[in-house]
């Protein structure tokens, strides 16, 4: 089996990369994120690869690469195809979630998986995920209230739909683990081709 990096900070990804039982080390960088499409399936691909490229160069520095996959993934919410990232300050999550209340938008989560073999040569397996979010009409006094419990400005789109703005989401048509910041299943059945093939060479 090989061994698998998950290169991203955010707790809610190893939460769910635990949650199904996979076995996986976290390394996280710190280097510059920039991307150049102009799409948000695009977009989010770009980035996650991005991520994903900056832990393995980290690790092949230290000559640990090898026989390792290294993922990295991206999280944005979109709404009439204006990206929204994490909130800067509260005044901008309060913007952020007057615009998503009373309807629907979509998340989209960008997943990259490095597979390095035994000799360091990689296979590059780079998706996006789309899951569509409709949120109720919330009055401003429920927005206020939200973004005073804090959970908003580590998340896309100023909301988490795990926490307490749950009361706020009528539907989902999709992954509900891609608006968390991982599409668990997509992970999960794409590292079993990988360990798969690396079994019966
Ligand atoms: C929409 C939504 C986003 N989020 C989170 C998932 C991501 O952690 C975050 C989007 O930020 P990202 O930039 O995708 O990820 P990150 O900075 O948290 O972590 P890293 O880059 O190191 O992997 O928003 C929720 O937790 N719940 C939600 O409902």
């Amino acid at each position: 089996m090989k061994k698998i990096i998950l290169g991203s900070a955010s707790p809610r990804r190893r939460e769910l990369m635990a949650q199904i039982g996979l076995e996986f080390e976290v390394v996280v960088s710190h280097k510059e994120e920039r991307y150049e499409s102009e799409i948000p399936e695009e977009i989010v691909k770009e980035l996650a690869l991005m991520k994903a490229e900056n832990v393995a160069s980290e690790l092949q520095e230290q000559g640990v690469l090898k026989d390792t996959i290294v993922i990295g993934a991206d999280t944005v919410v979109v709404l009439d195809e204006q990206i929204l990232g994490k909130p800067k300050d509260e005044a901008d999550a309060f913007c952020m979630l007057m615009s998503l209340q009373g309807r629907a938008h979509q998340v989209f989560t960008g997943v990259a998986m490095l597979d390095f073999d035994k000799e360091g040569i990689r296979k590059t397996y780079n998706q996006a995920v789309e899951t569509k979010v409709y949120v109720h009409k919330m009055d401003e006094e429920e927005i206020t209230a939200y973004i005073k419990s804090g959970e908003p400005m580590d998340k896309a789109g100023a909301y988490g739909i795990q926490g307490k703005f749950a009361p706020y989401i009528d539907k989902i048509e999709g992954d509900y683990y891609n608006v968390v910041g991982l599409p668990v299943s997509y992970v999960y059945q794409q590292l079993k081709v990988i360990q798969e093939k690396e079994g019966g060479q």
